[in-house]
């Protein structure tokens, strides 16, 4: 048995960004979702949760648009503490610390990452001995993003993206990501706008892409760049005009492509390298097209324990 003085009293646990490399959407089913065929990539741009013991139920965020994240039940990390507190038989109250650097709205999964992290440090707080399995059925019941945050690297979404398959990809890719102005898009809107765009036509049931997949084994951007692909992107586009001239800015700079991020706003470029991606961000800062830039690579490792302060 471990001793109290063995015990953590807090866990942090650092979580990334993620991206869609390919998001192809299906029909919508009868819960209101659509079915997807995506392929995540976890990208370096990090957020962090520490979970302590509290003597109530709370969390306080800091960092990048931290006044844009709620902080009462509707947070998504709080809402996976909660719910992991349930299935295990209720647990001690703690106090989630968010601190973000994701942008928030911005088709990154920032709050899918945060309940992930939530997820992961809960449950080494509260030892509850969880199997691998049952924390990825908690993480799909909290957000369809959620078990790919728990994983990272590069891998398949299938379902509403939750059912998660690792994709034998090799090395590394330089992104610049354009977050794109201080409204995010919502996703509901942005799924609407689809429907509406295909009302009428069949929409097939979807399937990862074969070069997609031949891009990603051979580890090479070039092959990467033109099947990067997201069946969202004209509605996006069509919501948010501006994403569509980031979008032509960036590949009037040379990038190799550049696609929005899930249901956007945020623009993911892939460069060729790091000096191309220091090269575009600084192209694309100084056309004012965009103000503020990330670069980040991927991929990267899932959500992490990182040491923190023990008893
Ligand atoms: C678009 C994606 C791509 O990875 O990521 P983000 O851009 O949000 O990061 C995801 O599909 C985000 O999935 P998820 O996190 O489940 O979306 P939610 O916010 O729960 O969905 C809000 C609403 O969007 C619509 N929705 C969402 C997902 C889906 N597969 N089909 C849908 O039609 C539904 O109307 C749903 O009620
Ligand atoms: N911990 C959290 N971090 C960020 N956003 C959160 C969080 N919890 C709830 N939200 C809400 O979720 C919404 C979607 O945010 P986010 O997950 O960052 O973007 P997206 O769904 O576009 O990837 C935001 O409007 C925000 O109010």
């Amino acid at each position: 048995m471990t001793s109290p003085l063995e015990s953590p009293m807090a866990v942090t646990v650092r979580v990334p960004a993620k991206i869609n490399l390919e998001l192809f959407v299906g029909p919508r089913g009868e819960d209101g979702y659509h079915s997807l065929a995506t392929v995540y990539q976890a990208v370096g741009i990090h957020d962090e949760v520490t979970a302590a013991y509290h003597n109530e139920w709370g969390c306080s965020v800091s960092g990048r648009d931290a006044d844009r994240v709620p902080t009462d039940e509707s947070n998504l990390a709080l809402k996976a503490a909660r719910t992991l507190a349930e299935r295990t038989g209720g647990q001690d109250p703690v106090h989630l610390s968010i601190r973000k650097e994701i942008p928030v709205a911005g088709g990154m999964a920032g709050g899918s990452a945060d309940a992930a992290a939530a997820l992961l440090a809960c449950d080494a707080l509260w030892e509850t001995g969880l199997s691998k399995d049952d924390l990825d059925e908690v993480a799909a019941e909290i957000g369809s993003d959620v078990p790919f945050l728990l994983h990272g690297g590069t891998a398949v979404g299938s379902g509403r993206g939750e059912v998660i398959t690792a994709v034998l990809a090799k090395g590394t890719y330089h992104w610049v990501f354009v977050p794109s102005l201080d409204t995010g898009l919502s996703t509901p809107a942005v799924y609407r706008a689809f429907d509406e765009r295909m009302a009428g036509m069949a929409i097939e049931d979807p399937t990862p892409s074969a070069t997609l997949m031949s891009a990603l084994r051979a580890g090479d951007p070039m092959a990467l760049a033109p099947v990067l692909d997201n069946d969202l992107q004209p509605d996006a586009i069509a919501l948010r005009p501006d994403i569509g001239e980031v979008i032509e800015a960036a590949m009037g700079f040379g990038a190799l492509a550049a696609i929005v991020s899930g249901s956007g706003p945020t623009v993911a470029v892939l460069a060729e390298s790091t000096e191309g991606a220091i090269d575009l961000a600084v192209s694309l800062t100084a056309s004012g097209v965009a103000g503020d830039i990330l670069r980040a690579t991927g991929p990267v490792a899932g959500a992490h324990i990182i040491p923190t302060t023990r008893v």
